[in-house]
């Protein structure tokens, strides 16, 4: 059969990169919005307006269960999170701000770590 393509997204290497990139996320300075899931007791409408609620936490968790088939799937729940905040933030906002550097930290990591 055709020769796979050896590429980060799909060699050995992918998941202990993905932990590696998670553990960089968590250790961002912006990161406290994203640690853990949105209580949606705690945050009025969130429940009805974010489909698909994402978090550092629970990406470790499904890491942790080997739940991610590469690095692309790591990178849509991750993006998932960024997108659920922009979603529901003001850009101009406490939040919204943080969601906006930890996706241009995140992009730069792992453009810079597939290169
Ligand atoms: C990522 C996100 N998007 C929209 C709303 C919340 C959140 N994060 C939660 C953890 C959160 C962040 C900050 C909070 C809070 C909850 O509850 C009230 C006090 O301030």
């Amino acid at each position: 059969c055709a020769k796979k393509a050896k590429t980060a997204k799909d060699d050995k290497n992918g998941l202990p990169l993905c932990r590696m990139l998670l553990a960089e996320l968590e250790a961002h300075r912006d990161a406290w919005p994203f640690l853990t899931p949105v209580n949606h007791k705690a945050v009025p409408g969130y429940r009805k307006v974010i489909k698909k609620p994402m978090d550092f936490s629970t990406i470790k968790e499904k890491l942790a269960n080997n739940q991610y088939l590469n690095l692309e799937t790591f990178i849509i729940d991750v993006n998932l999170v960024f997108d659920n905040c922009e979603k529901f933030n003001e850009d101009d906002s406490e939040i919204g701000r943080a969601g906006h550097n930890m996706r241009r930290f995140f992009d730069k990591r792992w453009t810079e770590l597939l290169q």
